[in-house]
């Protein structure tokens, strides 16, 4: 039988640098503090809601010397070089999800993101892959140093059972709403239909070992994550 490895308790809490301000602390709930810290190198799987920040933190770390992945750039790659997935996608989905013959990801979300059962549908066609993917790069990456991976399905999966210790971006729903408007990727529609497909961001955070504060500017997050990287009983 073959143990995973549980970080140890630490009794000097991990988010005491960057605990909730304001109002975040009442919508939130208080920080959790860590589970966990650990010595040599470890894993963190790092989600949060739609547009919380995800990304922009996984650079940071990235920036920072810690190894990266991303979910949801996997989904994307396989989508457009995965043949026998492609095929999959279409029989299940048919016409609607092709434009000129070839599948269209944004007539897929909208096609899937109209209906739960459709989303599970796509789900089970894709998840074992990004696990199979996702198991590879944490076998590749966990003696050296910190490993990152962006996972926004980490609670509505078991994905979060790979990981030594977990990391939850939040936002409050106005300022992830600007952001992702601004951004001219979502509509309001498309972000109204992803959240309602999302574990509640207050859940998540509240399994994470770690929040990481996204409301104010880049830089005060890149320090958050910057006191994560240094954190001492992480050095090999
Ligand atoms: C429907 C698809 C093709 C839309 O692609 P698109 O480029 O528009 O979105 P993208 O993949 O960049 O996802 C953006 C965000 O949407 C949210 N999201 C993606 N998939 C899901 C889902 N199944 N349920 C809820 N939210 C989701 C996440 O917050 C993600 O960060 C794509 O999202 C997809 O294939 N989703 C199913 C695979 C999945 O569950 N991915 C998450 C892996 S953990
Ligand atoms: N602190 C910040 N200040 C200003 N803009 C930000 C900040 N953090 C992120 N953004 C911007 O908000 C948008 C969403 O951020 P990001 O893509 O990192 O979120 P995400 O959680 O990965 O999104 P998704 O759920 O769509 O994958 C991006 O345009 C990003 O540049």
């Amino acid at each position: 039988m073959t143990l995973r490895r549980r970080p140890r308790l630490s009794a000097a809490g991990l988010c005491s640098g960057f605990r909730p301000t304001g109002g975040e602390e009442r919508r939130y709930g208080p920080c959790p503090g860590p589970r966990a810290s650990l010595r040599g190198s470890t894993t963190i799987g790092l989600t949060g809601g739609l547009g919380t920040g995800k990304s922009t933190v996984l650079k940071f770390f990235g920036s920072l010397g810690a190894k990266t992945w991303n979910a949801d750039e996997v989904v994307r790659r396989e989508l457009g070089a995965n043949a026998a997935l492609k095929r999959k996608i279409r029989n299940a989905f048919g016409e609607v999800c092709l434009r000129d013959g070839r599948l269209d990801k944004k007539k897929l979300a909208a096609e899937v993101f109209s209906s739960p059962g459709k989303v599970a549908r796509l789900e089970r066609l894709i998840h074992p892959i990004v696990k199979k993917k996702l198991a590879a790069f944490l076998r590749r990456n966990k003696k050296s140093g910190v490993a990152v991976a962006e996972v926004p399905l980490l609670f509505e999966t078991d994905f979060y059972k790979l990981f030594d210790v977990t990391a939850c971006v939040v936002a409050s729903p106005a300022v992830r709403r600007k952001r992702l408007l601004r951004s001219h990727r979502f509509t309001p529609q498309d972000i109204a239909r992803r959240v309602r497909h999302q574990m509640p961001l207050s859940r998540k955070s509240a399994r994470c070992d770690m929040i990481i504060h996204n409301n104010g500017t880049k830089s005060q997050t890149y320090m958050q994550v910057k006191k994560i990287m240094e954190e001492e009983t992480w050095k090999s």
